[in-house]
C-alpha cells in the first residue's frame, strides 16, 4: 500500500545523520533524445558516506544526482532513501529534506544572509527563535561571525564566503542527505583548498550522506569516502575508495583519469603515523613534522630542505622517530600490499 508523503518525509527527516540511498537501474532519457543520458545506474550510498561522482563533461553526473531530489524526473528505475520510495513522494516536500549546494551558489540577492539561510526553516514552519538560533549556529559552523555577516547581502561577501553561506543554507533543516554539484568549482585554487578542508572537518561532525559531483579527480581523492568514476551515460567504470582506485585502477579509462603521479596522490592519503619510523637520533636538527600529517607532506619537507631524515613529532611536540625517503617508499609498498590483501579477503567473503 502506498505510504503517505507526510509519514515517509517525517521518517526521512527525523534521521538527521546520514540516510542510506539506493539507486536501482535508474535511467533518464531527455525528451526528443534517442539515447539515454543515464542508463540503468545502480548504486548504494551508506549512511554518512561522502560519495564523489567524477567523470568528463556530459557523462551524466549532474543528471544522475538531480534525480535524487527530483529536480530531474527519472524515466525508469527506483530510488529509495532509508527504504522510502522517493518517487512516490511530493517532489517539493522532498527537496526541503535534502540539502542542495550548487556552484552558482544561488543565494537570493535581495535577501540578507540570515534570510537566505532561513528559507527552508520558514517553509517548514519553524518559530522565529528556533530559526534565528539555527542561523547563528550555522554561520559559526561555516566560520562566519553572525554579528558581522547575518545582516549583510550576498554581494557584500567574497566568493568563498558566499559558498560557505550556500553550505550553511543547505544544512539549515539538518537534512540527512546533501547533494553538492561542483560546489567549490568557481573559487580560486587557494580558497578552494580552504573550503575543501573546512568541509571535510564539518562532515566529520555532521556525518551526512553526501553525493558530490566534480570533474576534478584530485578533489574526489581528497574528499571522498568512495569515488564513482563515470563514463558516457553514467556507466560506472569503478566504484571504490580513493586509495583502492589509485592503487588498482580497474581499467585504462580510470587510469587516464588518475593521470600522472598516482604514487604521489596515494602518499597524500597515508598518515605518517602508519609508517615504520627510524631512530630519533637520525633526524636532522630543526626539521620536524607532525605524525598526523601525510607521507606526501613528509616527502615535500625532505625534498625542500634536502636533509636525509626529518623528525616526526606527536601532538605534544615530542619527537617520536624519523622519516627518510626510503622509509616513505617502504610504507607506500606496505600500504599497497595491505590493500591487496584486504581486497582478496573481501573477494573470498563474497
Ligand atoms: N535538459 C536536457 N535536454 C536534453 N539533453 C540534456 C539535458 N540536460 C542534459 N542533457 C544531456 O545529457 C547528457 C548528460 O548531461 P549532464 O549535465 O548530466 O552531464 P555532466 O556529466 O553533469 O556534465 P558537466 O560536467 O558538463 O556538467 C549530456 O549529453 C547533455 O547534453
Amino acid at each position: 500500500m502506498p505510504e503517505s508523503t507526510d509519514t515517509a518525509l517525517t521518517q526521512i527527516a527525523s534521521r538527521t545523520e546520514g540516510a542510506r540511498i539506493v539507486l536501482d537501474r535508474v535511467s533518464k532519457v531527455y525528451p526528443g533524445q534517442d539515447a539515454p543520458a543515464v542508463d540503468a545506474f545502480s548504486m548504494v550510498a551508506e549512511p554518512g558516506e561522502l560519495i564523489m561522482f567524477v567523470g568528463p563533461s556530459g557523462c551524466g553526473k549532474t543528471t544522475t544526482m538531480k534525480m535524487i531530489n527530483r529536480i530531474i524526473e527519472p524515466t525508469s528505475g527506483s530510488i529509495t532513501i532509508d527504504g522510502r520510495d522517493i518517487l512516490s513522494l511530493d517532489p517539493n516536500e522532498l527537496r526541503r529534506h535534502i540539502g542542495y549546494v550548487i556552484q552558482q551558489i544561488g543565494l537570493f540577492p535581495h535577501m540578507t544572509i540570515a534570510e537566505n539561510i532561513a528559507v527552508v526553516p520558514k517553509l517548514l514552519g519553524w518559530s522565529k527563535q528556533r530559526t534565528s538560533e539555527r542561523i547563528d549556529e550555522l554561520l559559526r559552523t561555516v566560520q562566519l561571525d553572525p554579528g558581522v555577516f547575518a545582516e549583510r547581502y550576498p554581494r557584500q561577501l567574497s566568493g568563498g564566503q558566499q559558498q560557505r553561506v550556500g553550505v550553511a543554507r543547505a544544512l539549515a533543516a539538518d537534512p540527512p542527505v546533501m547533494l553538492m554539484d561542483e560546489p567549490f568549482g568557481a573559487t580560486d585554487p587557494i580558497t578552494r583548498e580552504k573550503l575543501q578542508a573546512e568541509f571535510l572537518r564539518l562532515q566529520e561532525s555532521i556525518s551526512k550522506t553526501i553525493i558530490f559531483v566534480t570533474h576534478d579527480f584530485d578533489e574526489a581523492i581528497r574528499l571522498g569516502d568512495r569515488i564513482a568514476v563515470l563514463s558516457e551515460r553514467s556507466q560506472i567504470e569503478q566504484f571504490d575508495t580513493p586509495a583502492a582506485i589509485l592503487a588498482q585502477p580497474a581499467n585504462d579509462y580510470v587510469r587516464s583519469f588518475i593521470g600522472q603521479g598516482a604514487a604521489l596522490k596515494r602518499l597524500a592519503l597515508i598518515p605518517i603515523e602508519s609508517a615504520a619510523l627510524g631512530p630519533m637520533a637520525a633526524a636532522a636538527a630543526g626539521h620536524r613534522i607532525g605524525a598526523d600529517e601525510s607521507l606526501r607532506d613528509a616527502l615535500d619537507l625532505l625534498i625542500v630542505t634536502g636533509v636525509p631524515a626529518v623528525g616526526v613529532v606527536d601532538s605534544t611536540g615530542s619527537i617520536i622517530g624519523s622519516l627518510t625517503v626510503d622509509r616513505i617508499s617502504t610504507a607506500l609498498g606496505a600500504d599497497a600490499s595491505a590493500l591487496a590483501a584486504t581486497r582478496a579477503d573481501e573477494g573470498r567473503s563474497v
